[in-house]
């Protein structure tokens, strides 16, 4: 069974800290806090896209290799991270017995190849970016927000999507958002950080059923309270 530990992330700018956590994925982890509370800089630490200007003391073991073949990248904004000007075809780094392969996996036709990414709708544009992803040998997907640029009707239909795929294909996951409503189908344990720090942990069910903290209060009452909203 796959397994990545982040035994250790501290990032400091100067002297104020602005990361300090240890946790473990040996399945799929949502990791959770409030705008500015370091889940970017813990995905960039991961991705190895951290800015020179900060400071990082990092200690990861993981019973695969950790490259860029075995890391996939979903970002939360599907439209930007194409180019524009290139057909789709082009933008896969894989043969094309592979590309077929995984756009079958992301119920897309290869008809999109020989299509730009204008001449596609938001949702089937951000399958494109996930079959990219798991285009290569990947291990572990991390994903950025994946559905905040997408109406509710693509957000579901990306989240079982992702879901599948974790099952299928057997993957490690790291699921970053503010919306703890979203990872309640896809992530098994939560880790829920504020100002770089973690605050709680645990299985999703317990932590949703049962919240220790008030802050973990706070980010599942906000989430219901969006979600009531969005509506
Ligand atoms: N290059 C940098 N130099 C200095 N400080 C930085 C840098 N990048 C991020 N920070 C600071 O680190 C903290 C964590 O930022 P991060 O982007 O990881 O937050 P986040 O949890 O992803 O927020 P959001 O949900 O808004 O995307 C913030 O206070 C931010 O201002």
């Amino acid at each position: 069974m796959l397994n990545l530990n982040i035994k250790k992330l501290k990032i400091d700018f100067k002297k104020n800290n602005l990361v300090d956590i240890s946790f473990n994925i040996d399945d799929s982890t949502a990791l959770i806090g409030e705008s500015g509370s370091g889940k970017s800089l813990t995905l960039k630490a991961l991705l190895n896209l951290l800015p020179k200007n900060l400071e990082v003391t990092k200690n990861i073991d993981s019973n695969f290799e950790l490259n860029s073949n075995s890391i996939g990248f979903i970002p939360q904004n599907p439209f930007t991270s194409l180019s524009p000007m290139t057909k789709i075809n082009k933008q896969f780094f894989c043969d094309e017995k592979k590309k077929v392969e995984v756009l079958k996996l992301v119920d897309l036709d290869k008809s999109v190849l020989n299509k730009f990414p204008s001449q596609l709708s938001g949702g089937q544009i951000q399958r494109v970016v996930i079959a990219i992803a798991i285009s290569k040998d990947v291990k572990i997907l991390l994903l950025d927000e994946p559905t905040t640029a997408l109406d509710i009707e693509n957000k579901k239909n990306v989240i079982t999507l992702i879901s599948d795929l974790k099952k299928r294909l057997n993957l490690l996951i790291l699921f970053v958002t503010h919306d703890i409503e979203s990872i309640k189908e896809i992530c098994k344990n939560i880790v829920i950080i504020k100002k770089g720090k973690l605050i709680e942990s645990g299985l999703t069910k317990e932590i949703l059923e049962n919240p220790k903290q008030n802050y973990t209060k706070i980010l599942i009452n906000s989430s219901f309270a969006n979600k009531e909203f969005r509506k």
